[in-house]
């Protein structure tokens, strides 16, 4: 029998603080029916993995939040990566791999490099300041929109466009409702971003219009290409970053060691991403009715993933809890896995090396100055400000 439990992860005590229900589903099975929603839970690492590389059993074209696109209109035209599935997703995602691969990144590496020392300098010229606003949302927005291509009017709403996007694949309560004012004002302000003559010729933006020139994708699927980048890119990382920021805050011997060799900044990154898990739960329907287990997962009903969970998962992790620059890593689900793992990976780890690398030269320590508040979205896990004092 498949256990089942009321809770309500999208509940704000839960999006709080969700290690609990983490815990509670951990240990209930490898699938637990949550009734509220009537969706199917996996949080085990096995279990999540196995059903973010089995794209034919658990597809994306439904839409990868609650609601099911084959039932309600979407709020906004599907994305052709996110909810797209093999073929219509197959050229999308080869386009833009290609153009945020490591190897086209490394154009961007010494601008973002000097883009972090410049704004160290700046915020380190005080002792103590909000980690959030100074750092982890300045500088993905000081390097991010130019690498697109965006012209520098109206970059603010970008994170409340994103905020948006990750609330909407949620139930649609108060943080949805939170958002819906202003939805139609960002929404028109980012599919204007989208057209290919407010983008500077050189930036991803540009690169994914010349991809429809040569062929690779229709010129009907740029725009759509493009609004990925600013729906997936902004957010995530500040997010990202501010998880990094908060753990080495509260980590200092983590904090020595990556002054002690700089050149653990990426693989930071990435346990920061394990332990903190940005983004936090996603879904995808069953194609069928799906054996987990002893359970049956009925076709046609949602699956929700726990990624904070399985990235915390004492089958697979050795003390999973602890922040640790000493662990591999590798494996953990943050990014995803298979074929729709983030398609920004490469993105959010060059700007995490160049912010982290840029503080560890100049900061021998920094300590919580204050609590940090949350900031509560039905997928993002976020950090309305961290303050911290920095000792140099
Ligand atoms: C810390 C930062 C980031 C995290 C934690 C993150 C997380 C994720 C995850 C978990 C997925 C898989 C979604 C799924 O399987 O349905 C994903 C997909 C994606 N991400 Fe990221 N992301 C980050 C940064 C970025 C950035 C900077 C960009 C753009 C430059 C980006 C663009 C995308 C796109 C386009 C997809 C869809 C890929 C596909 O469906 O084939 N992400 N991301
Ligand atoms: C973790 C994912 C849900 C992040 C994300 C959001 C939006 C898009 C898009 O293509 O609009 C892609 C990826």
């Amino acid at each position: 029998t498949l256990p089942s439990l009321d809770a309500d992860p999208f509940a704000h005590d839960v999006l709080e603080e969700p290690a609990p229900l983490h815990a509670t589903l951990l240990e209930a099975g490898p699938v637990v029916h949550l009734t509220r929603y009537d969706v199917y839970a996996l949080a085990r690492y096995e279990h999540v993995h196995a059903a973010l590389t089995d794209w034919q059993t658990f597809p994306s074209g439904a839409g990868v939040g609650l609601s099911d696109f084959r039932k309600e209109k979407p709020w906004r035209p599907p994305s052709l990566l996110l909810e797209a599935d093999p073929p219509r997703h197959d050229a999308p995602r080869a386009v833009l791999v290609k153009i945020l691969s490591p190897r086209a990144l490394r154009r961007l590496r010494e601008r973002w490099l000097a883009e972090a020392d410049t704004l160290a300098e700046q915020v380190l010229a005080e002792p103590e300041f909000d980690a959030v606003t100074a750092l982890a949302q300045a500088f993905p927005l000081r390097v991010f929109p130019d690498a697109v291509g965006l012209p520098p009017s109206g970059r603010e709403n970008l994170l409340p466009y994103g905020d948006h996007v990750f609330n909407a694949f949620g139930p649609a309560g108060d943080l949805v409702a939170r958002g819906q004012p202003r939805v139609a004002e960002l929404t028109a302000w980012v599919n204007a971003r989208c057209q290919r003559e407010v983008l500077t010729p050189d930036g991803f933006g540009a690169q994914i219009w010349a991809a429809a020139d040569h062929g690779d994708i229709t010129h009907e699927q740029a725009p759509l290409i493009v609004r990925s980048l600013l729906s997936a890119g902004v957010d995530t990382t500040v997010h990202g970053l501010a998880a990094a920021l908060y753990a080495f805050a509260t980590h200092p011997e983590q904090w020595r060691r990556l002054r002690e060799n700089p050149g653990l900044a990426r693989v930071a990154f990435d346990e920061a991403v394990r332990w903190q898990s940005p983004v936090q739960t996603f879904f995808r329907t069953a194609d069928r009715d799906v054996a987990v287990g002893e359970a049956t997962i009925p076709e046609g009903r949602k699956i929700l993933m726990f990624l904070g969970a399985a990235n915390h998962d004492p089958r697979r992790w050795d003390d999973p809890d602890s922040f640790d620059l000493s662990r591999d890593p590798s494996g953990h689900v943050g990014f995803g896995m298979g074929i729709h793992q983030c398609a920004g990976q490469h993105v959010a780890r060059l700007e995490a090396e160049a912010l982290l690398t840029a503080l560890a030269r100049r900061v021998e320590r920094f300590e919580l100055a204050g609590t940090p508040r949350r900031h509560l979205n039905n997928t993002l896990r976020a950090w309305e400000s961290l303050p911290v004092r920095v000792h140099l």
